[in-house]
């Protein structure tokens, strides 16, 4: 379990004293996937570098396990940072070393003898599956293979901490996609608790239990992610949120429209039930689908349907007010 308490990063120059943390507190629980998501100089890096001290702390408190360890120093705070393995956006590998001699540098800086590290680095290639790449240098890797190996030599020393630092936002989508399986598969096997930071919905949608969102230095929002995807309440969380369910009817269609146009969002388990459907027996009004997209976060839908609904004034607004009771929220966006 990591607990941070009323923690400030403040970077001080000539010019200007910026603070990159603002008084952060944050419960993050043993074993999940804890998203923390914001634009870019909201405080993420600072952050997740003050987590393993990467960044010293100006004030506040660190705790991982049970320990503070802004209050530790020398060979204990190098310890505790071996339970606390990172991976990066650009990889940070060793150009001049193979994979191997990459994955065993972490363990050779921890003293492990030459039989440990052969034993372990084998096993380590197993698991993000590059047994076959071993004395591949990295030059010769695609990106998702430099970030296997970064996942490799972050869990070199049996870390109870993953930190990734933005650890797709240089691959392509597909690729992106395999490193979070990944990521996914050593949550749950090995029970390790993962912190990351991106700009990106998609991410914390596909892998996190959990998620911040950060803006200033702060803590703007924070709860579970499906939660916070259905009802975000602040408007940095809500714009976020457009990039996944944004849609604008083009002019074109409006102006061709004959009836009332609602957007109509769906959450679990309602977003199962043909309420559409309903609707359109119960009353006497058309449907004319217009758009339509479901995301699944963990099994469970969440959508949004943008309907015209053609028919007599009192007759639509009754189907509006049935459609309300039965779906988490409606927006009318067109009126004739
Ligand atoms: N070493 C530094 N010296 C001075 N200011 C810094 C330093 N590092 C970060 N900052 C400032 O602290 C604030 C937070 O930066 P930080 O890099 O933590 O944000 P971020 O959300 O990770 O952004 P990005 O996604 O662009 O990396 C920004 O205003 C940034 O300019």
């Amino acid at each position: 379990m990591i607990e941070i308490q009323n923690l400030v990063k403040e970077y001080k120059s000539k010019k200007a004293n910026v603070l990159g943390v603002n008084n952060v507190s944050l419960t993050i629980n043993k074993g999940e996937i804890f998203g923390i998501i914001g634009r870019s100089g909201a405080g993420k890096s600072s952050l997740l570098r003050c987590i393993n001290l990467l960044e010293e702390p100006t004030s506040g408190h660190v705790f991982v396990d049970g320990v503070d360890l802004t209050t530790l120093k020398g060979e204990q705070l190098r310890q505790a940072r071996l339970k606390i393995g990172m991976i990066f956006q650009h990889f940070h590998l060793i150009r001049a070393k193979t994979v191997y001699e990459n994955i065993a540098f972490a363990l050779k800086a921890n003293h492990k003898s030459p039989q440990e590290i052969e034993v372990r680095v084998t096993e380590l290639l197993d698991m993000v599956g590059l047994a076959d790449k071993r004395d591949a240098y990295p030059a010769q890797l695609s990106g998702g293979q430099k970030q296997r190996v970064g996942i490799a030599r972050a869990l070199a020393n049996d870390p109870h901490v993953l930190l990734c630092d933005e650890a797709t936002s240089a691959l392509d989508p597909e690729t992106t996609q395999s490193i979070l399986e990944l990521l996914k598969k050593i949550n749950r096997g090995l029970q390790l608790t993962i912190v990351l930071i991106t700009h990106e919905m998609e991410v914390v949608k596909d892998i996190c239990d959990r998620m911040a969102v950060m803006q200033n230095g702060i803590i703007v929002e924070e709860g579970k992610v499906y939660d916070t995807f259905s009802d975000p309440q602040h408007p940095t969380t809500q714009s976020f949120m457009k990039s996944l369910f944004q849609f604008e009817l083009p002019e074109r269609m409006l102006r061709k429209c004959q009836g009332t146009i609602v957007k109509i969002h769906f959450v679990a388990p309602q977003a199962e039930e043909a309420v559409i459907t309903e609707v359109l027996r119960a009353f006497d009004v058309k449907g004319n689908i217009l758009h339509g997209k479901i995301e699944y976060i963990h099994d469970n839908p969440l959508g949004i349907l943008i309907l015209e609904l053609i028919g007599e004034g009192a007759e639509v607004q009754r189907a509006i007010e049935y459609i309300t009771k039965r779906t988490h929220r409606v927006e009318v966006l067109h009126h004739v």
